[in-house]
């Protein structure tokens, strides 16, 4: 979308030494986007690190959270801090380096046919490099559970580098998006596209991360299978109810120009 205003909504959590070559390369991408740094109170200095670097660039911003609360909270943050400040798109993007800023012109390109384009792992031309593979097997068992259990016809719902229209983001109710975890990135392209809004997979590679260590853990596995097995099951027992209203009209999904079928 040219002429837009772009907030790439980072969330942060002990990334110190990721951040600056993130944001670094994140400008020699795309010189105008503008980066929203969500910390969660890291012990590891990455707050105060954020702090300095907006200080000498004013394409950097911070918000500053005191605790731990979750990738999820930290992006419903993140979004409603630059819809206020009317940026026409948002993009999730992590700090760790497995996100390469060089292929967000792509996603936002892809945003002149569509409301969301979500940066996908698992579309053909899509790559992973370097993640250890019970990872790989997890995230890809997570997709294949996703898309049956909600009929959603996406080859990665839970990959975190995804661009957003501004109007969308206004239309989805974020107030009632309770997941913590990773689980959010199911949960709100699944209501986006429940919404009818039009989606686009945009292949990318995702790297292993460059410094640190990931945040996942048991209980985020734990939270997005109760959450995707629940959603699913109270969709398949609406469709059982008499009287049942028809859910909205699903949105399009789209994979380098094919439609999707749902599978
Ligand atoms: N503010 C904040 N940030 C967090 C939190 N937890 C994690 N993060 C930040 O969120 C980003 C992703 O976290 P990682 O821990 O690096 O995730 P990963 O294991 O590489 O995750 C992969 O799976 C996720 C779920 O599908 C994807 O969202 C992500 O893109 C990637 O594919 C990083 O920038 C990390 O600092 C939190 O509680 N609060």
């Amino acid at each position: 979308m040219t002429g837009s205003r772009v907030l790439v909504v980072v969330p942060t959590y002990d990334e110190v030494d990721n951040l600056e070559p993130v944001l670094d390369r994140l400008h020699a991408a795309v010189p105008d986007a503008h980066a929203l740094v969500v910390d969660d109170g890291s012990p590891d200095g990455t707050g105060e690190l954020a702090e300095e670097l907006a200080a000498q660039d004013e394409r950097v911003h911070v918000l500053r959270r005191t605790e731990k609360a979750g990738l999820g909270p930290a992006y419903v943050a993140g979004f409603r801090w630059g819809r206020a400040r009317d940026y026409d798109v948002l993009v999730e993007m992590d700090a760790d380096g497995s996100h390469d800023p060089e292929q967000l012109p792509a996603l936002l390109a892809a945003l002149d046919g569509a409301d969301l384009a979500l940066g996908s792992r698992y579309v053909p031309g899509g790559r992973v490099e370097d993640w250890p593979r019970r990872r790989l097997l997890l995230s890809r068992l997570g997709n294949v559970y996703t898309r049956r259990a909600l009929r959603l016809p996406l080859a990665d719902a839970t990959g975190g580098f995804r661009a957003v229209r501004g109007d969308l983001v206004d239309r989805l109710p974020f107030d009632e998006v309770a997941s913590q975890g990773y689980c959010f990135q199911v949960d709100w392209a699944w209501r986006a596209w429940r919404a009818g809004a039009r989606v686009v997979e945009v292949p990318i590679t995702f790297s292993e991360r460059a410094s640190g260590r990931s945040k996942m853990t048991s209980s985020i596995v734990v939270e997005a299978l109760a959450r995707v097995t629940g959603w699913g099951l109270q969709d398949r027992l609406a469709d059982r109810l008499p009287g049942r209203v028809p859910p909205p009209v699903p949105g399009r999904v789209r994979d380098g120009g094919r439609s999707s079928e749902v599978r």
